[in-house]
């Protein structure tokens, strides 16, 4: 989750607790005009103003970000503590009415249910549980209970409750904690299967021999930029053959004649451009896609490897007379990739008739 979205999940859970306080603040005014709140007016006024403050307060550190500085940013126990005294406060001024106003207590803990600590979930149970102890010990000793058995009956029972609360509490921290276990285990084996996804991905499009793109793949990748090739732009193609190549593996074998391939992909590599294509087309033979180009700058291209490929050395291996044959052709928007893959295969056809070592064009078609 994001930085700005934690932020805008923590104001929500702030405008429900400031929600629960219109309501809470509603009540204890009924419960005034009803009679059984025992403050004045005045009293009423400054604690709800003071209600009122405290919220704005909290709104402010929020709306500030402030709480990002703290070590719970969601500032939990801090408002669930606020809550509680609020509370405290109120059932101190009510009559026996405040049996009815005792489940605000659970309300204010049930924020802090999935975000409080074990330790701070008790706390803040056990600051419930003396304060209002404590509240009903001074009435008893000031002979102010109207019916002692009563708010004995109460404390017994909030007693209850929050030990139930507790265990629960417990419940849920130990679920939550195995669902994240659980959720970072199946992120790692997302995690392991995206990376065996792309070891797949290479081995499909990849030639195991020369470690350069297969037909497959490279048929996809000219497909593609054909598909994103804009008006004017040029294209350049050419299909690249191994002079004499069965001679090779007749006189210095299979193994020299793979050598030979790997050396050839390692020359032409080294004398293309990034976001050039090169792939190993079958066998003896090799295609290159130069994206943006002309009809000068291929020829140019194809004879640097020509020339480049005469001079390669082999380690451990003599083979002299080492040459390919080249034939090129331009592709077009609106051109065909068969088509065009045809044309360099006539091209190609041409160079070798004509005597090999050397590149052959197949312009025709084309306005280059
Ligand atoms: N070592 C090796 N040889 C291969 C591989 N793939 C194809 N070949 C061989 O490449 C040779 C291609 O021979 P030809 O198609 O007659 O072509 P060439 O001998 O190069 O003759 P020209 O193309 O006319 O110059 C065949 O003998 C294939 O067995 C490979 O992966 N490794």
């Amino acid at each position: 989750m994001t930085h700005n979205a934690i932020q805008r999940l923590l104001l929500k859970r702030f405008a429900l607790a400031a929600g629960t306080y219109a309501l809470a603040l509603l009540l204890v005014w009924l419960a005034f005009f009803t009679g059984h709140y025992n403050d004045s007016l005045a009293g009423m006024v400054i604690g709800s103003v003071l209600t009122v403050f405290s919220q704005a307060v909290l709104f402010a550190v929020f709306y500030s970000g402030t709480n990002l500085r703290c070590s719970d940013p969601s500032l939990t126990e801090v408002q669930i503590l606020l809550g509680l005294s609020w509370q405290s406060w109120l059932i101190a001024h009510l009559d026996e009415a405040r049996g009815a106003f005792l489940v605000f207590y659970l309300l204010i803990l049930l924020f802090g249910l999935f975000h409080l600590s074990r330790i701070a979930f008790v706390r803040c149970a056990l600051l419930v549980f003396f304060s209002f102890s404590a509240i009903t010990l001074w009435e008893l000793y000031h002979f102010e209970l109207h019916d002692p058995t009563q708010s004995l009956l109460q404390v017994c029972v909030l007693f209850v409750v929050l030990g139930w609360l507790v265990l629960y509490a417990r419940y849920v921290q130990v679920s939550r904690q195995r669902m994240r276990q659980r959720r970072f285990a199946l992120q790692a084996h997302q995690d392991t299967l995206r990376g065996m996804m792309r070891q797949l991905e290479g081995l499909v499009a990849t030639d195991e021999l020369t470690g350069l793109f297969n037909r497959r793949h490279f048929l996809r990748l000219a497909s593609r930029e054909l598909n994103a090739m804009e008006v004017g732009v040029v294209h350049g193609l050419a299909l690249i053959d191994l002079d004499h190549f069965k001679r090779i593996n007749d006189v210095h074998g299979h193994a020299a004649g793979d050598q030979v391939l790997q050396a050839f992909a390692g020359v032409a590599t080294a004398c293309l451009r990034d976001g050039d294509i090169l792939a190993r087309y079958g066998g003896e033979e090799f295609v290159v896609l130069l994206p943006d180009c002309d009809a000068e700058r291929l020829t140019a291209c194809c004879e640097r490897l020509r020339i480049a490929f005469m001079d390669v050395e082999l380690v451990g291996l003599e083979i002299a007379h080492l040459s390919l044959s080249a034939g090129m052709t331009l592709l077009e928007l609106g051109h065909d990739l068969d088509h065009a893959l045809h044309r360099a295969d006539q091209a190609l056809y041409r160079a070798k008739r004509d005597g090999r070592n050397r590149c052959a064009a197949a312009w025709e078609n084309v306005d280059a």
